[in-house]
Order: C-alpha cells, then sequence, then structure tokens
C-alpha cells in the first residue's frame, strides 16, 4: 500500500510511512474539532443542519404549486441568511442535551432602515419559513391600483410646503381626518384619536358593528344562498399625506412609511410560537409597524384555504374597515393582506385577549376610497424595552367560522376568551 502511494502521488520524501500520515491526518481532525467545542460560533451551514419547523409550518399543508412557491421563497431565504451572520453558542457540546441559542442578527436582509433581529435561546425551533417584504404586493385579482389620476385636490394637499402639522392653515388631508391631524409632532397619535380607536378595536358591542348589505364574507361560502352579515368592527381611518401633496418628505402627517423603533422577533416561553418585542422603551400612542403581505381579494383568500385542505390560514387579516357601504362590493374590492409566504415583521404578533398593547389603525395613504389601505399597529399604552408587542385579534374562541384558525390561547390573561385554555 505504502509502495502504491508512493508511485501514484510521485512521494520523494525518504521514509514515508503510511501510519505517520494517518497519525497526522486523526491528529488535524481532532484539532479542528476542539477548536470549534472552545470557539462557541459554528457556521451557519451547522445551524440549518437539522430545522425543526415550529408547529404552525408542520401542519401548513401546501399545494403543489404553492409548496413550490414556498419552497422558492424558502431557498431565497436560506442563500439570504448564509450571507448573514448566523451565530450558534453552544453551552454544552457534545453531551446528551444541546442548549442552543439561535440567532439572526437581521430577518430583513436590509430591507428596513433598522435591523431586525430574531433569537431563540428556549427550543430548536429555527427558520420562520417567509419572505421578508417591506410593502404590501398584489397577488393578482385584488384591486388595490396606486394611480395619480385617481388622486382628486380633496384627497392631498399639493399647497402645502414643509412641515403640514405646523402650518397655521388646515390642509385636505386634515379635512379628511376630520379636520385634525392625527399625530402629534413626532408621530405620536393624539391622546383624543388614540383612545377612540382603542373603544371602537377592542369592544365589539352591537353598537360599534355595521352590517353589509350583502356580506363578502358570506358570499366567499360553498353555499349559494348567502347568509347574513355578521357585522364588521366601525372604524375611523387616518389620512396621511403622500408624494402628490407639496409638503416635505419629513412632514409630521407621513408616518407609517417610516420604520423608527428597534425590534426583535423571539420564541415565546408561553407556547406561542414566535413573538414579536421591543428593544426600547415606547410611550403610548408610538406608530410600531405595519402589517404586510400579499394583497388578496376575499375569495382568493378563501381558494388558498380549501387548497390547504380546509385549514384556515393563520397570517391573514381582513381589510373591512370600509365595508359598510350601502353599495355591494365587488370582489376585487374585498381585501385582505395575507403574510403567510410574504410579509413583514407585523406577521409574528401574537393575541392577547386583554391589555394588548398595540391598536390597529386604518391609514390612508395613497389610494382614495377605504377598501384598500395600510393597517398600521400604534401602542395603545406605554411600553418596556423587551415586553412581547400584542393585539387582539378579536376572535370569538367559539366562533369556528373566523377567519383566523382558532388556537389553544395562552395569553394568560385572567380574561382570557377562550374558555378550553
Ligand atoms: C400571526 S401568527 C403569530 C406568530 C406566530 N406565533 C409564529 O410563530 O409565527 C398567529 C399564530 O400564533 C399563535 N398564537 C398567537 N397568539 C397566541 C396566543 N395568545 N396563544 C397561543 N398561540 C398564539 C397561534 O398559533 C396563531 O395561529
Amino acid at each position: 500500500m505504502e509502495e502504491k502511494l508512493v508511485k501514484s502521488y510521485r512521494i520523494t520524501q525518504p521514509g514515508f510511512s503510511m501510519m505517520n500520515l494517518m497519525k497526522d491526518i486523526c491528529e488535524g481532525f481532532l484539532e479542528v474539532g476542539t477548536n470549534t467545542i472552545h470557539d462557541d460560533i459554528v457556521s451557519c451551514a451547522d445551524a440549518h443542519s437539522s430545522p425543526v419547523a415550529p408547529k404552525e409550518w408542520e401542519t401548513h399543508d401546501l399545494t403543489n404549486s404553492e409548496r413550490s412557491k414556498n419552497n422558492l421563497a424558502l431557498d431565497d431565504l436560506k442563500s439570504s441568511t448564509s450571507r448573514s451572520t448566523v451565530i450558534v453558542q453552544k453551552q454544552h457540546f457534545p453531551h446528551d442535551i444541546l442548549s442552543s441559542t439561535y440567532y439572526i442578527d437581521d430577518i430583513t436582509r436590509g430591507e428596513e432602515d433598522l435591523e431586525i433581529s430574531l433569537i431563540n435561546d428556549l427550543n430548536n425551533g429555527q427558520h420562520p419559513m417567509f419572505k421578508y417584504i417591506p410593502r404590501n404586493i398584489t397577488y393578482h385579482r385584488a384591486h388595490a391600483k396606486v394611480a395619480f389620476s385617481s388622486i382628486s385636490d380633496d384627497n392631498c394637499c399639493s399647497n402645502c410646503f414643509g412641515d403640514c402639522l405646523s402650518s397655521e392653515i388646515r390642509c385636505a388631508c386634515a379635512d379628511n381626518t376630520g379636520g385634525k391631524f392625527a399625530y402629534l409632532p413626532g408621530g405620536i397619535v393624539k391622546e383624543e384619536f388614540l383612545e377612540d380607536f382603542i373603544l371602537m378595536n377592542c369592544s365589539p358591542h352591537q353598537k360599534n358593528l355595521c352590517y353589509c348589505e350583502e356580506c363578502p364574507l358570506e358570499r366567499s361560502k360553498d353555499s349559494c344562498l348567502s347568509g347574513t352579515c355578521n357585522g364588521h368592527l366601525v372604524r375611523k381611518f387616518i389620512k396621511e399625506c403622500w408624494y402628490k401633496c407639496g409638503c416635505a418628505q419629513g412632514c409630521g402627517n407621513r408616518i407609517v412609511l417610516r420604520r423608527v423603533h428597534r425590534l426583535q422577533v423571539f420564541m415565546t416561553p408561553e407556547g406561542k410560537g414566535w413573538g414579536l418585542r421591543t428593544l426600547e422603551d415606547l410611550p403610548k400612542g408610538a406608530f410600531v409597524c405595519e402589517y404586510v403581505g400579499e394583497i388578496l381579494t376575499h375569495m382568493e383568500l378563501s381558494e388558498r384555504n380549501s387548497l390547504n385542505t380546509g385549514k384556515k390560514n393563520t397570517y391573514s387579516v381582513l381589510l373591512d374597515a370600509g365595508w359598510s357601504t350601502k353599495r355591494v362590493l365587488k370582489d376585487e374590492e374585498t381585501l385582505c393582506l395575507d403574510a403567510t409566504f410574504y410579509g413583514n415583521v407585523a406577521r409574528f404578533i401574537n393575541h392577547s385577549c386583554d391589555n394588548a398593547n398595540l391598536v390597529g389603525i386604518p391609514v390612508e395613504v395613497e389610494t382614495p376610497g377605504h377598501h384598500y389601505y395600510h393597517l398600521a399597529f400604534f401602542t395603545s399604552r406605554k411600553v418596556d424595552a423587551l415586553e412581547e408587542l400584542t393585539r387582539d385579534y378579536g376572535i370569538d374562541f367559539s366562533d369556528h367560522t373566523h377567519l383566523v384558525n382558532a388556537f389553544r390561547c395562552c395569553c394568560g390573561s385572567q380574561f382570557c376568551r377562550d374558555k378550553k385554555a
């Protein structure tokens, strides 16, 4: 064997020994292994070696087209993540209990002004399977057309300049928010507006509901006969300035298209899967993030759900704040946002039955009319750094017709509405 090696590799060193070569190779391997253990940091290839999906992904049974779409997104995600820093700290190695921290420094891959990190120091749940997008994108049939021609003078303040909030003259954008601006300088929603929004979102009493003549939710059900509308929460809108307005980019009435606070996705200890928290103290009324996803018609969402073996989607919200109209809405006007495959950080916000610290406010920016709008989350009270950010999904846990799949609620509140919890 030694002779064969000497010949084939033209080894000229006198006294060459195959045994010594094997010994050197083994020692080399051992040294590399020992360094990795002491380094506390291993490569991201290691981090991906046995990804374990949180329960939502395991139960999401995809159709072929969705699966290939999802795989594409995941391939992209994996390759992009390997470009960013993934640090896995091994505290006990190589014993049977492998306690690890999974950390990604920026899940947005540079799409946002501020990085958003993700951390799991609880279990081996790794990559959330989705692709980060910073703005809503139409999937197919949804009518969310942005056109300058559709914005009339009543819907923008083309004669303004500088900062509308500090102007003496009330402009068209203020007129659209009940004659006043909703924001204080610094982007905080005024107390009077915020309390109204909180009341409307959090008290699903009869007086806060409006009823459609022909409800799009009923229309999308299999039955040929449309049932009666169960009601939609009445909500006020904020109107913001936009490109067609004359004011400056830094105008105090332009908030939701900005990214302002440091946030982190983390694995929740209560078993809710991933959650979102703030890394800094937030005052009451502060803008946190917008709900971003694919813009679908309600019919398209129902089709996705039925392709998904009837399981309801977890990452969708209805844009139904303008459904009070007497006019029968066309399918392309009944919109929702689905952040299952494409979305932003808001997809990680968990539900709280009581004491949620975020409130969702409809914000009109670049499209007049209320069938498409931005759903922006603001703090409903002061929030401390590292506190989880939650919103009330408005779920009636006994109503199985609700848009979002019912789950066993772990919000921990004494007023939890899930009687099974
Ligand atoms: C929009 S996602 C929120 C992010 C999700 N936790 C994740 O890991 O991606 C909604 C899902 O989160 C979980 N969830 C949200 N709030 C919860 C709660 N209060 N209790 C238990 N699970 C919750 C449920 O599985 C729900 O279907």
